[in-house]
């Protein structure tokens, strides 16, 4: 369980931790984001759609990495229009990028303490606060390792580690499974499951049994949309026997795409 200050018991004056009406925001010349209408809570939710379909653009936007094109963009409670202050966002935000930056000479431990500091956590509390995080992600025994050792996997788990260390309110992570073997993936799955129980957690990912395995809501984007939203095991009724997939999520996942008017 994340810590809870006294000020996070008091009633938060919003209903959604994210909520976007009419979405549109811009990659490139791209609208890859185009009239999106979003309302998440509480919990695990898992984005899928095929490649091109925006979910990197919309995660960039909900990091407040990209502005709004247009539409209305709210994150805990606080409108994200052009002249917002976002400071406040920011703080109570946990991202990893696809392809996350990071200092190859820093250790594991230096690198994690460094962006909990960046996030503007308490001095006192970033020691406890670095090694909790490096304890979630399993990496205790390579804390002290520079990250330019790391393997693939591990620095994934860096990347998750840093995107959680402040205890943040909303946490987005975009295909935090790349890299990780089987083991790995099922230690985050768990870890995802537990930090969802208080925080509203969006993951992108490519694979569906991430989604049935760790999400309570799922979204499916196609052409910048929102096309379909609901449970897991509502996805996995969607599927008939001819829908394409090798489990009850896949064809689910290609259902909801059909419908949507396909892969592309
Ligand atoms: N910097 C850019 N300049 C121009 N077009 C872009 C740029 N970034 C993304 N796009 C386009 O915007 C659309 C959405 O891209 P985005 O990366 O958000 O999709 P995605 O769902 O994350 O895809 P993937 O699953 O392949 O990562 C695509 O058509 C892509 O080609």
């Amino acid at each position: 369980m994340r810590s809870v200050s006294a000020a996070e018991t008091a009633p938060t004056q919003y209903a959604w931790p994210v909520e976007a009406e009419d979405l549109k925001v811009r990659a490139g010349r791209t609208m890859a984001v185009d009239g999106l209408d979003l309302r998440l809570s509480t919990g695990v939710h898992g984005l899928l759609g095929p490649n091109g379909a925006g979910k990197t653009t919309l995660i960039r936007a909900l990091a407040t990495v990209l502005p709004p094109a247009g539409g209305q963009l709210q994150l805990l409670g606080r409108g994200t229009a052009k002249g917002s202050d976002l400071r406040e966002i920011r703080r109570e935000l946990g991202y990893l990028p696809q392809h996350f930056g990071f200092y190859p000479r820093f250790t594991v431990r230096e690198f994690i303490e460094y962006m909990a500091w960046l996030k503007e956590m308490p001095d006192r509390q970033v020691t406890a606060a670095g090694q909790r995080a490096i304890d979630r992600v399993a990496l205790s025994s390579h804390a002290d390792k520079k990250l330019k050792a790391l393997s693939g996997g591990m620095l994934r788990r860096v990347g998750i580690a840093q995107a959680i260390v402040h205890d943040p309110r909303l946490v987005l992570l975009d295909e935090p499974t790349v890299g990780l073997d089987p083991a790995q993936r099922v230690g985050f799955r768990d870890l995802l499951r537990e930090i969802g129980g208080d925080t509203c957690v969006l993951v992108s990912t490519h694979l569906v049994e991430d989604v049935s395995a760790a999400c309570s809501n799922v979204i499916v984007m196609a052409s910048g949309r929102q096309v379909w939203q609901g449970t897991p095991a509502q996805l996995s009724a969607l599927g008939g026997p001819d829908d394409p997939g090798d489990s009850p999520t896949e064809r689910g996942y290609s259902a909801a795409l059909g419908q949507a008017g396909g892969w592309g």
